[in-house]
């Protein structure tokens, strides 16, 4: 067995001696979001400490650890706290938890993050649902030798993220009277916010909102023909003509009052699954 393919059996193996439960969605939990991860019944929560193979998680606002149980009676898998390049990971660290998701039972992954919103129509608070997106991390997690157990060597990208999922987000969106765009999201290293000329370059790239992390998870999604659904929180307005100063604390704050918004929409697309 390859090193990768034998860390996730070996990550998946501590997993299953923690619970029996066999989640079916999968879900990692952006700034702001961990909150969901408290809505979980029956929770078996595992620090990522106690799993091997695994680095701390040191960004502000990610609990780092996993929490299996039910949610609306859907069992589930949520990071409470994902591995960002900006940490130091590697694209393929950062990435590997999707595939131990997918060996623990996993078959729709739901991803969730902070991301500035480069867009003008875009307001602070405002979700919006991930069209596509453009990997400018120059980073990719599939790079080197390929597990064809674990997926096809050159996969297909031209529509990372399920239509008829992102349909059901969008209606509980409509349903419940809030604005949601669908857009394209930018997925830079970190861990600096853009310049405004950086900003200004995005938009001109066809960028709607700009983050530091979900390229690498749903490139392994992909990998992994995992449908995947992801969905940001604008946490700050970044169109270059009113660029004002960010914060870590300023976008953890912004993403922590929104939440509300972003649960309903995960909890629409569980209801979705079936
Ligand atoms: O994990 P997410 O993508 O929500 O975290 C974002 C990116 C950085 O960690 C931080 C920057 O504000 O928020
Ligand atoms: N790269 C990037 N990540 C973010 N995360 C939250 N806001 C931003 C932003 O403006 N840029």
């Amino acid at each position: 067995m390859q090193g990768l393919r034998q860390q996730i059996e070996e990550v998946a193996a501590a997993v299953r001696q923690r619970t029996d439960l066999a989640p079916r969605v999968g879900i990692i939990l952006g700034s702001g979001l961990g909150g969901l991860a408290d809505e979980i019944e029956g929770a078996t929560a595992i620090p990522y400490g106690e799993l091997p193979h695994l680095p701390q998680s040191t960004a502000v606002g990610h609990a780092g650890r996993l929490v299996l149980g039910e949610l609306d009676g859907m069992p589930v898998v949520a990071m409470q706290g994902r591995f960002h390049l900006y940490e130091g990971r590697s694209a393929s660290q950062s990435a590997m938890m999707v595939y131990v998701m997918k060996a623990l039972g996993v078959r729709t992954l739901v991803v969730t993050n902070a991301a500035g919103g480069i867009n003008p129509q875009y307001r602070v608070g405002d979700p919006m649902l991930l069209d596509d997106h453009i990997n400018l991390m120059f980073r990719n997690p599939l790079v080197g030798v390929n597990d064809d157990e674990l997926g096809p060597r050159f996969p297909d990208m031209s529509a990372p993220y399920d239509v008829r999922l992102g349909e059901a987000a969008l209606a509980a969106a409509r349903r419940e009277n809030f604005v949601c765009h669908r857009g394209v999201y930018a997925g830079m290293l970190g861990p600096t916010y853009e310049t405004r000329a950086e900003y200004r370059m995005l938009r001109r790239l066809g960028a709607d909102a700009a983050g530091m992390s979900t390229v690498p998870e749903a490139i392994a999604a992909q990998h992994a023909a995992l449908p995947c659904v992801a969905i940001s929180t604008i946490t700050n307005e970044c169109s270059p003509d009113k660029l004002g100063e960010t914060s870590g604390d300023e976008v953890v704050h912004a993403a922590d009052a929104a939440s509300g918004k972003v649960r309903a929409m995960v909890r629409a697309v569980l209801a979705a699954v079936g």
